[in-house]
């Protein structure tokens, strides 16, 4: 599927509920001969858990910080929440809450008085309402029990929980995570997934980077997919599974008359491997297999066996990506 670009129709540049919350366009960024980014067109809608995927090195964390004004894009430009970057990044970015490299916890002191240490070295944040807000953040994501608890004592998921506990001490429309189950064992992992669910449900939007598509996509409502610098993939969820191309799969010991009869059935790239005839089916035959079987008996085809195999996310994710190694190396 191809990215969308698309501008939202009558969508004002004020920062308005209407524009979604990130929408780059042909956002690029080089260092020296690499294109980190190329010609990046995101959409992420207001209210969704965006998925941002791709391999090592495909250029996530780069464009993290292009979004946040870390670093600055060769070519492109962006809006967050309906704000122009940089030039409205005052209004922006106070209602944006990022996790880029963690914040630097103290072993020692508790989760309270890591986020007190934080908090007071937010030149925006109120001294008056600081405890009442780390308290909520603590809470919010699950570690209010576990808020007088030294930082070293906390599993990796509340060390995690507690880094988005700090990107929430002031209100926040938008959350960008980059990597956030990177490292964490599978119940960390399951821990961050649930808060970001319960978080997306309170109303904010989410981006949630990973290399690893079955660590997110059960909380993902919108997927985009990176490889090498470019966005190969971008929609929701379900229409990008859609676009999967389904194979029809007969076992048969009449491959030849079998083949035949599927190519006169409008079915494309067909091919034979022993007695298994495989084929690339129309929208058409997809919506009524059971003619098609009717059709290969009719002229005397003996079936075996009749399939109409999907592809998993997954498997197209790596179809896409190439198996998730570091595409540049
Ligand atoms: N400051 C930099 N100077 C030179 N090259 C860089 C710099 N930052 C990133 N790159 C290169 O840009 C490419 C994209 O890197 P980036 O970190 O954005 O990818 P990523 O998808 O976030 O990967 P990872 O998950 O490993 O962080 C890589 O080839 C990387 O080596």
């Amino acid at each position: 599927m191809p990215p969308s670009a698309a501008a939202e129709p009558g969508g004002a540049s004020d920062g308005s509920g209407s524009r979604p919350a990130i929408e780059t366009r042909s956002l690029t960024k080089r260092f020296g001969e690499v294109a980190a980014v190329d010609d990046l067109s995101l959409r992420v809608p207001r209210g969704s858990v965006y998925g941002f995927l791709g391999p090592n090195g495909s250029g996530k964390t780069t464009t993290i910080r292009m979004l946040l004004g870390l670093v600055h894009p060769t070519a492109g430009d962006h809006d967050i929440l309906g704000y122009p970057m940089p030039a409205r990044q005052r209004d922006a970015l106070p209602r944006v809450g990022s996790l880029v490299e963690g914040p630097a916890f103290h072993p020692y002191l508790s989760g309270t008085a890591n986020l007190q240490r934080l908090d007071a070295a937010d030149a925006h944040a109120s001294a008056a309402t600081s405890a009442a807000r780390i308290r909520s953040a603590l809470e919010r994501v699950g570690l209010g029990a576990a808020a007088g608890k030294r930082y070293r004592a906390y599993s990796l998921g509340m060390k995690q929980r507690l880094a988005i506990a700090a990107a929430l001490l002031a209100p926040r429309d938008l959350l960008i995570l980059d990597e956030p189950t990177n490292g964490l064992d599978p119940q960390g992992t399951r821990e961050v997934r649930h808060l970001v669910s319960a978080l997306v449900n309170d109303g904010m939007t989410i981006l949630i980077s990973s290399h690893l598509l079955s660590e997110i996509e059960q909380i993902c409502s919108h997927i985009g997919v990176m490889r090498a610098g470019r966005l190969v993939a971008q929609g929701p969820i379900h229409e990008v599974q859609s676009t999967q191309q389904a194979t029809v799969v007969v076992r048969t010991p009449d491959p030849g008359r079998c083949a035949q009869l599927l190519r006169e059935g409008g079915l494309g790239a067909v091919q034979v491997t022993g007695d298994v005839v495989t084929g690339v089916p129309s929208a058409a035959t997809l919506a009524l297999p059971e003619d098609l079987v009717a059709r290969l008996v009719a002229g005397q085809v003996r079936v075996r066996g009749f399939q109409v195999e999907t592809p998993s996310l997954e498997d197209f994710y790596v179809s896409l990506t190439g198996e998730g190694f570091d595409v540049r190396a």
